[in-house]
């Protein structure tokens, strides 16, 4: 099966996937909004500030320009961060109208949306055509850029609501090194995407203090289980969290050098300021956004996340991390379910 696909967003993520949609024997347009990126893949095929060291397909054109990288587009996968999905996907909105084209809608950004507590997918649903939303589907699991770079395997699991279009999901990414499972449960795995994050950015924290992997097991695990919570909440479905979505994603952002999430609490544990990390980093560390989220969030629906408040006091109200981690060490016992 071969398809025109239009990726959108040419950070480390998208230009990788779009790598991969490349090499499955698809016309892949890459759209950026930045033009030196955009000559630099076309020219050289390399994208040095997000993937260093990585040669994309020479067949694999990217554009500034929206309404070229979408035309004959059949299938149309978003990938910028969080923040940029709404401004983002109503452009896209205006361009397909014009095209008068109906293309599958994909995402695999990570995140919530600020202020508005919305998941990615209800945010393309407001801003594209209504008769695109019920294709709406998410690509998500344990899946760094730089491994799928390296053809490493990898599994992820692509959810909708729509089971056709989930399943196409699945035939357009599968390969040898990449499998893709189907899922019905958007909510879930869109909760577990984003709140997996804040705990990143947790065991990194941990890390840079110096503690040791019980430490970090342990915020991972307990860190699940609030996030199980919100999601159950909002309906999804517990299994969810056991899955590639959940446990998968925490694991991987949870223990490795190569996510942004992890590397910034590593930095913080060392003392750096929330300011210098970001201005350090040069790419998104969606895990910073997503805890004033998930903090709001919580706070409004009831529901108890002290490992998600504990990391909020620390970025934004300035409460010392060693004091937040004795503060949750010395809460009342309980039962663990
Ligand atoms: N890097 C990874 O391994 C993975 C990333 N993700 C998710 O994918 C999403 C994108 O992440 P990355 O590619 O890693 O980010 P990145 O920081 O590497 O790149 C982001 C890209 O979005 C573009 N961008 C930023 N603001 C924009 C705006 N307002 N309008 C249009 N484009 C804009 C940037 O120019 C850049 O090309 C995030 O939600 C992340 O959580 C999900 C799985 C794996
Ligand atoms: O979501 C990811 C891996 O599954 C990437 O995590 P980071 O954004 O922390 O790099």
């Amino acid at each position: 099966m071969s398809e025109k696909i239009a990726v959108l967003g040419a950070g480390s993520w998208g230009s990788i996937l779009a790598n991969l949609l490349d090499e499955n024997g698809n016309e892949v347009s890459l759209w950026s909004y930045n033009p030196k990126q955009v000559k630099e893949l076309n020219e050289k095929h390399t994208n040095t500030h997000y993937m260093k060291d990585f040669t994309y397909s020479e067949t694999l054109i990217a554009y500034s320009d929206l309404k070229q990288a979408l035309t004959g587009a059949t299938t149309v996968l978003f990938v910028v961060p969080t923040k940029a999905v709404r401004s983002v996907a109503g452009d896209v909105k205006k361009v397909l109208e014009e095209l008068q084209t109906k293309p599958q809608i994909i995402h695999a950004s990570k995140g919530i949306e600020q202020g508005t507590y919305k998941r990615v997918s209800e945010i393309l649903a407001e801003e594209i055509p209504a008769e695109l939303r019920k294709s709406i589907t998410v690509l998500s699991g344990p899946s760094h850029a730089e491994d799928v770079a390296k053809r490493d395997i990898t599994l992820v699991t692509a959810a909708s609501t729509d089971a056709d279009a989930a399943k196409h999901v699945q035939q357009l990414f599968m390969n040898r090194y990449f499998r893709v499972y189907t899922n019905s449960d958007v909510i879930g795995v869109e909760i577990a995407a984003a709140l997996k994050n804040i705990i990143a950015l947790g065991t990194g924290a941990l890390n840079g203090l110096g503690y040791g992997d019980n430490a970090k097991a342990a915020l991972m695990t307990r860190g699940l289980a609030e996030i199980s919570r919100l999601g159950a909440s909002f309906g999804a479905n517990p299994q969810t969290f056991t899955g590639l979505a959940g446990v998968g994603d925490i694991i991987v952002t949870g223990t490795s050098e190569n996510s942004r999430n992890y590397r910034a609490g590593d930095e913080l544990g060392k003392g750096q300021s929330l300011q210098e990390v970001i201005d350090t980093m040069g790419m998104v560390i969606e895990g910073v956004a997503t805890t004033k989220a998930a903090y709001e969030l919580a706070k409004q629906r009831g529901v108890e996340m002290p490992i998600t408040g504990a990391i909020y006091q620390v970025l934004y109200e300035g409460k010392d991390i060693r004091t937040a981690i004795s503060d949750l060490m010395m809460r009342e016992g309980r039962s663990e379910f």
